[in-house]
């Protein structure tokens, strides 16, 4: 699709994954995982466009349902983290990015699995559009940050949020479904939204929630990524690196 018919937003989205494919998925990277959300499908089209022959001796290790069927339609093969417990790249979306690449994750109450699969992975990049690009986290995504807990256990974890720091916490409720979301494991999802205080070192907070017990997974992925790319809406490209340096690839 030409970039005339795609909105601003969604020419970032695909700018920031074409970017991050062609400088980190290599032709000898053979175990590839991939994340979910509306950004990933344009990492898979930048893949599927390195051809058949890049293709066809690589595995694909989905972070979800939604992935999954990415990659199974893309006649792509699938793979999981139990038969490739180390995993060459992953390339996943956020739902905010900090300063020191520290994310949001688990819009889509795919953070466990997600978690997995970038700690998997030898090289974890993030790639988003410029409104995931923040200093502090909290700054523009403020459901919260998304805690994935066993479902009897949502009462008493919820109480403790409350009083730990996030007293608007709340369980993720469906959309087209009366009760809460299910995750692709079973649980339910709350959105914690913490202060700014709390989001200004995210792995204490990451650190003090995990300990919640009932708490399966938290959507902070603290020192995890090695570049974040973000598509800006002039067609530019920020590259925020783990080093602490930040490019701007001027648009073409
Ligand atoms: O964490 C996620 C799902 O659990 C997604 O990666 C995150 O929500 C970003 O999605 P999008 O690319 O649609 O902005």
């Amino acid at each position: 699709m030409s970039n005339s018919t795609l909105s601003v937003i969604e020419a970032s989205k695909r700018l920031a994954a074409y970017t991050a494919v062609d400088q980190h998925v290599k032709p000898e990277h053979r175990i590839i995982g991939i994340g979910s959300g509306s950004t990933v499908p344009y990492v898979v089209d930048r893949i599927i466009q390195q051809g058949v022959a890049a293709n066809k001796d690589r595995i694909f290790v989905p972070t979800g349902f939604q992935s999954r069927e990415l990659i199974v339609s893309a006649g792509l093969t699938l793979g999981d983290v139990d038969q490739h417990p180390t995993i060459d790249v992953t390339i996943d979306g956020a739902d905010e990015v900090d300063q020191n690449l520290n994310c949001i994750k688990g819009g889509g109450a795919c953070h466990l699995r997600e978690k997995v699969i970038a700690e998997a992975a030898l090289t974890f990049i993030v790639v988003a559009d410029y409104r995931k690009n923040s200093q502090f986290l909290g700054t523009n995504y403020d459901p919260g940050v998304p805690v994935e807990v066993v479902p009897f256990a949502y009462g008493k974890v919820l109480s403790k949020l409350k009083t730990i720091g996030a007293p608007d916490a709340a369980l993720r409720m469906a959309v087209k479904k009366a009760g809460p979301v299910v995750t692709d494991n079973g649980n339910f999802v709350i959105d914690a939204p913490f202060s700014r205080e709390h989001m200004i070192n995210p792995s204490e907070t990451l650190k003090q929630v995990k300990l919640l017990t009932g708490v399966v997974e938290v959507g902070l992925f603290c020192d995890m990524a090695k570049a974040a790319y973000f598509g800006n809406a002039d067609g530019s490209v920020t590259i925020k690196r783990n080093d602490g340096s930040v490019e701007e690839l001027a648009a073409p």
